[in-house]
């Protein structure tokens, strides 16, 4: 019931466009019911009346039924066009509606669900949705207001063989809903196989890269190949829970006829019913019939566009697992303190990652994260945006906790650079330009020459104007870096995190780099996540994670000389590197 009010709320700003839809829908109906009381008045009545009759009849008749078929086509216009406009402006809404709630839905969401499987629903499922949302309400009026008219028409003329058709119509009412549960079933696992076959095509596409430098076709072709076997079973279920849906049903219609034939034989050889009327009846069997063909395939519809709308409402239901609480206030005039204390925090219940963390970073300091790899460097992180919340202790930002920020100026405060830079499909300057959407052509060049990204823009025969191609696949991995850095010089944040952004690169392209690096880190509090130790020697403070929890603490100095896991590590890396086997990083 819940489900169906927040269907109807859809119709809400088109209320007038429905009422009307309804409306042109009762006067079609209206006339194909009059039609036959009309043509069984004149064969019953005034074709019997002789011929100054039957012409005096038609001069009016006529022009009456042209008038009559000339509204209904009117009416079918409408219904036909400004009807299906009204599904499709309800589909966008909708489609809207989704891909706002997949803005606000959490990292937590992403973590469990797979993107392959929203696209299906935010194109074929939405579709659907739209066909019931235009389709339903007006076919189930056209349908219910011929199938009684007709059925109240024909117990006028004949009770008894309106009873005999309306038993016949009974069974054949049970029959379809006892199948319609079987086909219900069947079109809600089509659903999800075809989101299984999205879900194939979209991380094969996605990795499509690692796919062929594996030479692993073969392996996808597989995998997809058991998405797609297990389509068609599904899709096969599914035709033959159709096919004995579709035909008992058409055996059933033409079971009325037999009946009606048989009944109607009996009774106009007892002189129970005139020949007229008889024919008068088979015709209203039509009307009474074509509408019950329409609600069958409504029925299909319905399957469709109702399971297609749950799992719409599925995600629309689901709460963000990080919002702004209701007395939430503004992060304003941003210093840039980081503190957190007794922070701990579990992706899965009963699987700690970290557990009682506490540091402070004053604004403008320079902290690095070290330690294994899993110990919890990027959770850490994580929760200074509030990309994920802490399970327990409070994490602050200027003394106040984050979770009473509002999160847009939260996350407006605070700059991430990642390994792995996501650009979107378009130019070199709508990337940059990601940071800051009202910055000027000034700003943007600016931008450009602190992130060393002159030189590139200078050789592309496009400068800033060259497409970067679906997620930068055209750049190299440093351009595709200096764009990120370039586009948080526009951003401006003064907290920055930086997970170790220049690990993959080459020795030149990490020296530019870095240096950009170093140029936006100027007065910001900045945290970097270090995977190789070299680059965090200068920091002003180093913390050791692991085993969820900070193991040692203190500057490049101090923690050598303690000789601890830091300076083991240290040596570690140096030794692989070919360094100085005593730890000795270049100071
Ligand atoms: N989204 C997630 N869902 C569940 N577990 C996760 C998720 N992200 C990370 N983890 C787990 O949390 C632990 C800490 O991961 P995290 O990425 O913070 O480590 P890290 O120190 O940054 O590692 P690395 O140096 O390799 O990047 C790991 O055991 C990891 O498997």
């Amino acid at each position: 019931m819940q489900t169906f009010k927040y269907f109807v709320s859809f119709y809400k700003p088109y209320k007038g466009m429905f009422f009307l839809d309804l409306f042109c829908a009762a006067v079609i109906s209206a006339v194909d019911i009059a039609f036959p009381l009309i043509f069984g008045w004149c064969t019953g009545t005034l074709f019997l009346e002789g011929p100054d009759a039957i012409y005096h009849g038609l001069t009016w008749l006529i022009p009456a039924m042209l008038v009559m078929y000339i509204v209904k086509a009117a009416c079918r216009y409408y219904v036909t066009c400004q009807g299906h406009i009204m599904g499709a402006k309800m589909e966008t809404d909708m489609r809207r509606d989704l891909f706002e709630q997949l803005q606000r839905l959490s990292f937590g969401f992403y973590d469990r669900t797979n993107t392959g499987t929203l696209t299906s629903r935010i194109v074929s499922d939405l579709f659907d949705i739209s066909e019931l949302a235009h389709h339903g309400p007006e076919n189930l009026f056209i349908s219910l207001i011929k199938i009684l008219g007709s059925f109240a028409v024909m117990l006028c003329i004949n009770w008894q063989l309106g009873l005999c058709l309306g038993a016949v119509t009974l069974v054949m009412l049970w029959f379809s809903a006892v199948q319609n549960k079987r086909m219900e079933a069947t079109f809600a696992d089509n659903r999800k196989k075809v989101a299984g076959i999205n879900a194939s095509v979209v991380d094969s596409l996605e990795g499509i890269r690692v796919v062929q430098s594996f030479a692993n076709e073969p392996l996808e072709l597989q995998k997809f190949g058991k998405a797609n076997e297990n389509y068609l079973k599904s899709k096969e279920a599914n035709y033959r829970a159709m096919g004995a849906y579709y035909t008992g049903n058409h055996f059933f219609q033409g079971l009325l006829y037999v009946t009606i034939v048989l009944a109607g034989g009996l009774l106009a050889a007892r002189g129970e019913i005139s020949i007229g009327e008889l024919a008068t009846f088979v015709l209203y069997v039509n009307v009474f019939v074509s509408p019950l063909e329409i609600l069958i395939e409504l029925t299909e519809m319905f399957q469709k566009g109702f399971s297609g709308f749950r799992r719409f409402e599925e995600i629309m239901k689901e709460v963000p697992d990080i919002q702004d609480a209701p007395d939430a206030g503004e992060l304003r005039d941003v210093k840039g303190d980081v503190s957190f204390h007794d922070v701990s925090f579990a992706y899965e219940d009963g699987v700690p990652v970290l557990e009682n963390i506490s540091f402070d970073i004053p604004a403008g300091r320079n902290v690095a994260l070290a330690g294994p790899s899993g110990s919890g460097k990027t959770t850490i992180c994580s929760l200074i945006p509030r990309f994920y919340d802490a399970t327990a202790g409070e994490v602050l930002v200027d003394g106040q906790n984050v979770k009473d920020l509002q999160l847009h100026s939260l996350r407006d405060a605070i700059g991430v650079v990642q390994q792995d830079v996501y650009l979107f499909d378009g130019t070199i300057a709508d990337n940059i330009r990601y940071g800051k959407w009202d910055a000027t052509e000034e700003e943007i060049m600016d931008a450009v020459r602190k992130a060393n990204l002159q030189d590139l823009i200078d050789s592309l025969a496009d400068g800033l104007e060259t497409q970067v191609g679906e997620k930068g696949t055209r750049l190299s991995g440093g351009q595709k870096q200096r764009i990120s850095i370039a586009r948080l010089f526009l951003k401006d944040p003064k907290i920055l995190i930086l997970d170790e952004a220049t690990s993959a690169l080459d020795n030149e392209s990490e020296a530019v780099i870095q240096r950009s690096l170093r140029d936006l880190a100027k007065g910001r509090t900045c945290l970097t996540i270090a995977h190789r130790l070299s680059t965090i020697q200068n920091a002003d403070e180093i913390l050791v994670i692991d085993d969820g929890g900070i193991a040692e603490r203190g500057t490049h100095k101090e923690l050598m000389k303690k000789n601890g896991i830091y300076a083991r590590y240290c040596r570690i890396q140096f030794e692989n590197a070919g360094g100085d086997a005593d730890g000795g990083i270049r100071e």
